[in-house]
């Protein structure tokens, strides 16, 4: 017979889904109408994402404050919170479909055009995103910290500690009662304890890695919960949606500017079914739209580089470097080939028994994302690195669509020195903004993925993974399979498939005008009064892990700036009037 394909696959576990569902996917979050929306918020959020999800619930806590939160996108439901399927939803309905602008040291498998996948949905990139679980090191946040009062490790730890619900027993330091959870996915592959034990013949540490002493390697923590994605949407607006009568919820709402007069931001205007329709917001709007949409809608709000914004008649409100200064962590695989049965393949999803162990009770090879193990490695020289943390990340997959059993393994420059830009192509708010990322455009970042893909591939010829067959696969780089040298061969890979595992940052930069900043370290934007974005946009410096925990924890603490701001100047009315009026 026959073997299906990928997409064939998914597909016949979507169907059954469906069929197991009654009838049809049910909505978890409970959502208004446009045409039951209020006149005005205290605040409007715009982009229900891993930052938004999370500010809208911490603020709606105030039940004195009415709470507007817009999503350009719609829900999650049982397919998206399938672990296992989570590549098929890029390029999906649940995702933005950007694709970056032409490329010319890398992404040239697809002509020099990236692909640059963003969450579309409640949730935003926590529902399409990996799951992976990491914080990052003490010494990302301390960095930040230098020139951002209020944001060193000390300041921020609270807040991941408030959001995790770990339930892995045994690791230090870990929240244990936050809505977050995360846990170790309910499959693990016969590979994963040779990889580990590769790693270890390689002098890495089996633990995991927070702090940043020693290179590591070890078994990934997840954003899974039984089995099932769980989202910041999953986390944060599930419980709350039905209950919170001052927290609205308005899907399938593309906010096209905010709406600011003499300098205050006011309220905001979106598109919904096509209608401009507009709400008020008498605190403040808040942006949460990402690192790639947030600029966006400040530069059509008048916010940005004043002659970027002259070019398409775009009143300027605030001359700012917004869309500078973005920053990603971009991968490049290496496939080998390794035992049968000792990864999962597509024979496994395609396998009717998979799928029905999966609807009955969240369990088998659907229960997983595949990046099963990760590691982190210090490569190059200098006395400055001996201070810093580990510069290479390791995503390792062990369950890749295709009938060959094969692992994979991703080399990631985690403190890349290049620095790309988002700029507007139009004035149109439906029209896509341009990505330039510029993956290399500092040789630094090509000579460190030099290394750390050599030191990929050691890992793979280590015994315990070549007595599991281990050989490197050149034919799923297709456009490198003819190169004999091995240097050529992976500059090659490196120049063809080098792509984004989808971190961008730092384009509303968090710092002082004078080093480049959008907002300052309250979040508020430069110059215009009522106006804050909190989102993975405003790091100052990309951090040396992935970046859903972070972006949370700033929807956190972004919440406790904003609620302590307002009870220290109502503590303040409260005070003057009664001095004054005796209340
Ligand atoms: C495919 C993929 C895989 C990833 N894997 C991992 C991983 O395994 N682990 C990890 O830690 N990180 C991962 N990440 C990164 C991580 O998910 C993001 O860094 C994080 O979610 C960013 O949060 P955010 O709040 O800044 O933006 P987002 O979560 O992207 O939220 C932005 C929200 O705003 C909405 N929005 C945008 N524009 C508008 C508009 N005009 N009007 C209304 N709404 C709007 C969007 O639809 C979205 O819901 C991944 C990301 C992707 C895309």
């Amino acid at each position: 017979m026959e073997s299906l394909t990928a997409t064939e696959v998914f597909m016949a576990f979507l169907m059954l889904l469906m069929q197991n569902s009654n009838d049809g996917f049910k909505d978890s979050i409970e959502t208004i109408s446009v045409t039951g929306i209020l006149e005005e918020y205290d605040f409007v959020i715009v982009g229900g994402g891993s930052a938004g999800s999370t500010l809208a619930n911490r603020l709606s806590e105030i039940a004195d404050w009415k709470i507007l939160l817009l999503e350009a996108g719609g829900q999650e439901n049982d397919y998206t919170k399938t672990p296992a399927v989570h590549p098929t939803l890029i390029k999906s309905e649940y995702d933005w479909n950007y694709t970056t602008t032409k490329q010319q040291k890398s992404c040239q498998a697809t002509s020099g055009k990236c692909q640059y996948p963003r969450g579309r949905v409640l949730g935003g990139s926590s529902s399409t995103n990996g799951m992976i679980y990491a914080r990052g090191y003490r010494w990302d946040y301390d960095r930040w910290g230098k020139e951002n009062r209020g944001w060193s490790f000390c300041d921020v730890e609270p807040y991941f500690l408030r959001s995790e619900g770990n339930r892995i027993p045994g690791l230090k330091g870990r929240g244990r009662d936050g809505p977050l959870t995360v846990d170790y996915p309910p499959y693990m592959t016969e590979l994963r304890d040779q990889l580990i034990k590769a790693g270890q013949a390689k002098g890495l540490k089996n633990a995991d890695c927070a702090d940043y002493e020693y290179d590591c390697i070890f078994r990934t923590q997840t954003t899974i919960r039984d089995g099932r994605r769980c989202s910041a949407s999953t986390a944060y607006l599930e419980p709350v949606s039905a209950s919170r009568e001052n927290l609205h919820i308005l899907t399938g709402a593309l906010v096209s500017r905010v709406i600011i007069e003499n300098k205050v931001a006011k309220g905001v205007e979106f598109l919904h079914d096509d209608k401009v329709h507009s709400v008020k917001a008498t605190k403040e709007v808040i942006l949460s739209a990402g690192s790639i949409n947030s600029p966006k809608i400040l530069m059509l709000s008048g916010i940005g580089l004043k002659s970027h914004l002259e070019s398409f008649n775009i009143p300027v409100v605030a001359d700012l470097p917004v869309g500078d200064n973005l920053q990603d962590h971009n991968r490049v695989v290496l496939y080998y080939n390794v035992r049968n049965g000792s990864v999962a393949n597509i024979d496994d999803l395609a396998d009717k028994d998979s799928m029905e162990q999966y609807i009955a009770n969240q369990t088998g090879p659907y229960s997983y994302s595949g990046l099963e193990v990760l590691a982190f490695v210090k490569r190059g020289s200098g006395r400055k690195l001996r201070k810093e943390p580990p510069n290479i990340q390791y995503h390792i997959t062990t369950l890749l669509p295709q009938e060959e059993y094969l692992a994979s393994i991703s080399t990631t420059v985690l403190r890349p020195f290049s620095r790309g830009t988002i700029r507007l192509s139009g004035a149109d708010p439906k029209a896509d903004p341009l990505i330039d990322v510029n993956y290399y455009g500092d040789e630094r970042d090509w000579q460190l993925t030099v290394e750390g893909l050599k030191f990929s591939n050691e890992l793979f010829e280590t015994k315990p993974l070549t007595s599991y067959g281990a050989s490197l696969n050149k034919m799923m780089t297709p456009e490198c399979a003819g190169e004999e040298g091995f240097l050529e061969y992976l500059n090659c890979t490196i120049k063809y498939y080098t792509v984004t595992i989808y971190h961008p940052v730092g384009t509303v930069k968090m710092a002082s005008r004078l080093r480049g900043g959008v907002v300052n370290s309250n979040l508020q934007v430069y110059g215009v009064r009522n106006l804050r974005v909190v989102d993975a946009s405003i790091v100052p410096t990309i951090i040396s892990m992935n970046t859903n925990a972070m972006a949370i924890m700033i929807g956190e603490k972004g919440s406790d700036i904003i609620k302590m701001e307002y009870e220290k100047s109502e503590k303040t009315k409260r005070r003057f009037c009664k001095k004054l009026y005796g209340l």
